[in-house]
């Protein structure tokens, strides 16, 4: 799918906020944790509030990366992973889309929960918990990739 055919779900610092404080309410309900395991980057963000608010200071990261700039899925590239198999571990990513990413973590960290924001239909079944659903066809814009800038009125977009 290309980027003009998405549609665009864009999201601010206190949506994210307020969504990854619920995501910590949800997991405090569930079990302690040793530590968390923030997948980069975009786990970095929402794994920073989550262990203020499950008071958790032992943090490690699975570095790696796989979307081109054009949102298309590429090949997944690990530059850092953690030894063990995950057991008692919390980790955090902001979603899963087609769920590679967090297919490829699970296979190496087997034992641990496996928590995100947002989830897209055919990443859902790869996390255990996770907020807020969006469709398939949805590119969610996080905070930190956007910044507010001027949009033509809804009536001149339709004429042009
Ligand atoms: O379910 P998937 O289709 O694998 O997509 C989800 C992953 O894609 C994004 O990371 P990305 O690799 O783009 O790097 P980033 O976290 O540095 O933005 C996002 O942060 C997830 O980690
Ligand atoms: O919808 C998305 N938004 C931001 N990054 C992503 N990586 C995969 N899917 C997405
Ligand atoms: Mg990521």
């Amino acid at each position: 799918m290309s980027v003009s055919q998405q549609k665009h779900f864009p999201v601010s610092w206190e949506e994210l906020h307020r969504t990854a404080k619920a995501l910590a309410w949800r997991l405090i309900g569930i079990g302690e944790w040793k530590g968390i395991i923030a997948i980069t980057r975009g786990g970095l963000v929402p794994a920073a509030i989550i262990a203020r608010e499950l008071d958790i200071r032992l943090i490690d990261t699975v570095c790696m990366a796989s979307y081109s700039d054009d949102h298309r899925p590429g090949e997944i590239n690990l530059l850092k992973g953690v030894g063990g198999d995950g057991d008692g571990w919390l980790i955090i990513d902001d979603l899963v889309d087609t769920g590679r990413t967090a297919k490829y973590v699970r296979e190496m960290l087997p034992k641990a929960h496996f928590a995100t924001i947002y989830a897209k239909p055919a990443g859902r079944p790869l996390v255990d918990t996770f907020i807020t659903e969006v469709s398939q066809d949805t590119w969610i814009y996080f905070p930190w990739d956007i910044e507010p800038q001027f949009v033509q009125p809804i009536a001149k977009m339709k004429r042009s």
